[in-house]
């Protein structure tokens, strides 16, 4: 039985919250929405604004505070001020304890802000008097609970391995597949998750929008796609481009077909292919590189030869940034 305090009780923090309560824990949650304390009141659940009790009675905490878009970027404003009271309450403790961040924050954000926070206002060290984990949640709005409960996998990113030991002991009773990494890893996995969700979803939207100027009925189409045994798997290690003798020229044929005929731009597929290009020409300068042969600009004049491999890079990032910009 482990004493975890929900710092944030919305649909993240309930859901984990209840569901270590049900796996025998003493869970007390925080928030600062009095309504949503008097929710889980009802629930009999142990609720309360009072900060200081969650943070002398929990040696586990969770972070579940909200980290909404602002001006199409992350606001950390919420999780900071969060992070900075909890750590203010934790000057007391005399035992270790540990802080798991569940909000999703862009790649490296705990190392390089949550965690010098806890140590300037709780005056301990990472490490020695407290642990940190990023463990990003999977859940979806519609089911938290049985979400929760029912993860496909669970992803510690871990400051130490005293830090990812103590998490993965509380989720031991949980059947599926533990991943242990560090910090920065797991924080770009739930990105990279949401990401590719959402890219599914505009690449069909896109499918969808080709097909319905020439009377084809794209869901028919998912149905086929997804029925190929990779269609959720990625064959290879990233950073190689994909050739062959049908991918290249299959999307320049659909792009071409959907362009051309102004049926509809197919951005995505074309910003597919500029993916594609750019890393070529970056593992091509890398092969220039290692062969110190001339690198060719994409005018075709030859590039000043220099050995220096940081000349080398960084024309090729300038290049790839200025094909970015023309996109
Ligand atoms: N909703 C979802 O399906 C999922 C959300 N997430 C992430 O989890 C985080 C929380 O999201 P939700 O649970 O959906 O948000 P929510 O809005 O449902 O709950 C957040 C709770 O935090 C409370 N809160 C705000 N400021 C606080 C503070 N300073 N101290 C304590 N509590 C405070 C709010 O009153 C609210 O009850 C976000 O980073 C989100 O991206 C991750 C996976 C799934
Ligand atoms: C990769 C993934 O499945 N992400 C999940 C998502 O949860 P959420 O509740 O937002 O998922 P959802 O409601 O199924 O879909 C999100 C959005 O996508 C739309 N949607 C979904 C499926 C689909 O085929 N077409 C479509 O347009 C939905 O209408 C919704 O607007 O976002 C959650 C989050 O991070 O908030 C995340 O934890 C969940 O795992």
């Amino acid at each position: 039985m482990v004493n975890v305090g929900i710092i944030g009780s919305g649909v993240v923090g309930s859901a984990t919250g209840k569901g270590f309560k049900d796996l025998e824990n003493n869970v007390s949650f925080f928030d600062i929405d009095a309504n949503r304390i008097e929710l889980l009141k009802k629930q009999g659940l142990q609720a309360t604004k009072d900060l200081k009790f969650v943070a002398k009675s929990s040696e586990i905490f969770f972070i579940c505070v909200p980290t909404p878009d602002k001006n199409r970027n992350i606001d950390l404003s919420i999780i900071k001020s969060a992070v900075i009271e909890l750590s203010k309450e934790c000057k007391d403790k005399r035992d270790y304890f540990l802080i798991v961040v569940k909000s999703t924050v862009i790649p490296i954000t705990t190392e390089n802000i949550i965690i010098p926070l806890i140590e300037k206002y709780s005056n301990k060290k990472a490490g020695s008097d407290f642990g940190v984990c990023f463990n990003p949640e999977f859940l979806r709005e519609t089911n938290p609970y049985e979400d929760f409960m029912n993860p496909d996998r669970i992803v510690i990113g871990e400051y130490d391995k005293k830090s990812g030991d103590i998490l993965e002991q509380l989720y031991s009773p949980f059947k599926c597949p533990i991943i242990r990494t560090n910090l920065r890893t797991a924080e770009m996995t739930k990105y990279a998750n949401n990401c590719f969700y959402a890219t599914k979803i505009s690449f069909f939207n896109e499918i969808h929008l080709m097909c319905q100027k020439i009377g084809i009925d794209s869901n028919i189409i998912r149905k086929i796609v997804q029925m190929d045994k990779f269609y959720g798997i990625h064959p290879w290690e990233h950073g190689h481009s994909f050739g062959g003798k049908c991918l290249p020229k299959d999307l320049n044929a659909v792009i071409a077909l959907f362009n051309e005929g102004h049926i509809h731009d197919p951005v995505l597929l074309k910003a597919v292919r500029k993916v594609n290009e750019d890393i070529e020409f970056l593992n091509r300068c890398q092969i220039n590189e290692k062969a110190s042969t001339p690198i060719y600009s994409e005018s075709g004049s030859i590039v000043k030869q220099n050995n220096e491999s940081t000349y080398i890079r960084s024309f090729c990032k300038t290049t790839m940034n200025s094909n970015i910009n023309k996109t």
